[in-house]
């Protein structure tokens, strides 16, 4: 792991918000408040349910919801505690294969605003049930509003990542041709990748996304270890405009 002086920190800020590919990951203060107002209550946030199985997954309780995946050890459970702006609601390990089913959080005072949904990650640390378990929610949940998938800068994507982006990509449109939910990309750990590579490692991910699901959203880039955490408020903005309160 890179160790990160405030001097580093303010170089690899610099880089992300000067490169115009990366500038989705700067705040855009003209929605910003109403994400805001979605998240600002963090001491409200509750665990809701965790769900091994198809059976087992929550009632709706009408409330929209948005999922991420990724491989294991991406930093999928480290990102929902930085956007629900909670340092361990959602536990969290640096051995891969912490979260091992959907884990269900509801954000905002009862009855709640939306849900976040936790998910096991996929690749050689993942399970086939867990896979299952998935893509059953996928196929069968109508308050699903948006997949976020993240990618570690560091590892870039490898073939578990492009075959869950075509995965994912077969279930964005419906036999209709509407699209039930969207797919929203986010590239982690950015704050592992030095600072000066960091643009040439970002357009080649942003690439090998689009190549392997043109319709997923371009990656938003965060770091949840960069003090303050970079890009979390762009994830915030994102998940409210998918779930319709921007
Ligand atoms: N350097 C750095 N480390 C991070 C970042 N985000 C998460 N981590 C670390 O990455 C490790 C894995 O984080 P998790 O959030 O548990 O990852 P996960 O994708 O939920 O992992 P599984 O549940 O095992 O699939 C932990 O040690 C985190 O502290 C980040 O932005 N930068
Ligand atoms: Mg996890």
């Amino acid at each position: 792991m890179l160790i990160h002086t405030s001097k580093c920190s303010a170089q690899l800020f610099n880089v992300l918000k000067s490169r115009p590919c990366l500038r989705s990951s700067v705040r855009a203060k003209s929605t910003l408040s109403a994400a805001e107002q979605v998240f600002a209550d963090p001491g409200a946030a509750e665990f809701v349910a965790a769900a091994g199985s198809l059976k087992s997954i929550p009632m709706s309780q009408g409330l929209p919801e948005v999922i991420v995946t990724g491989r294991a050890n991406a930093g999928k459970s480290t990102l929902f505690n930085a956007v629900i702006a909670r340092k361990a609601l959602l536990h969290t390990s640096s051995k891969a294969g912490r979260t091992r089913e959907l884990n269900f959080f509801r954000v905002g005072e009862a009855p709640g605003k939306l849900l976040l949904v936790d998910a096991p990650g996929y690749g050689a640390r993942g399970r086939k049930e867990w896979g299952e378990l998935f893509d059953n929610y996928l196929d069968t949940r109508e308050e699903l509003r948006r997949i976020y998938i993240l990618f570690n800068a560091k590892h870039g994507l490898n073939n578990f990542d492009r075959g869950m982006l075509e995965h994912i990509s077969q279930k964005l449109l419906s036999a209709r041709g509407t699209q039930p939910f969207t797919l929203q990309a986010v590239i982690t750990k950015a704050d592992l990748v030095p600072p000066g590579k960091l643009s040439e490692v970002i357009t080649k991910m942003r690439k090998e996304i689009f190549a392997s699901a043109p319709l997923c959203l371009p990656p938003i880039i965060t770091s949840c270890e960069m003090n303050p955490a970079f890009g979390v408020d762009k994830v915030r903005e994102s998940i409210a405009q998918a779930c319709g309160f921007i």
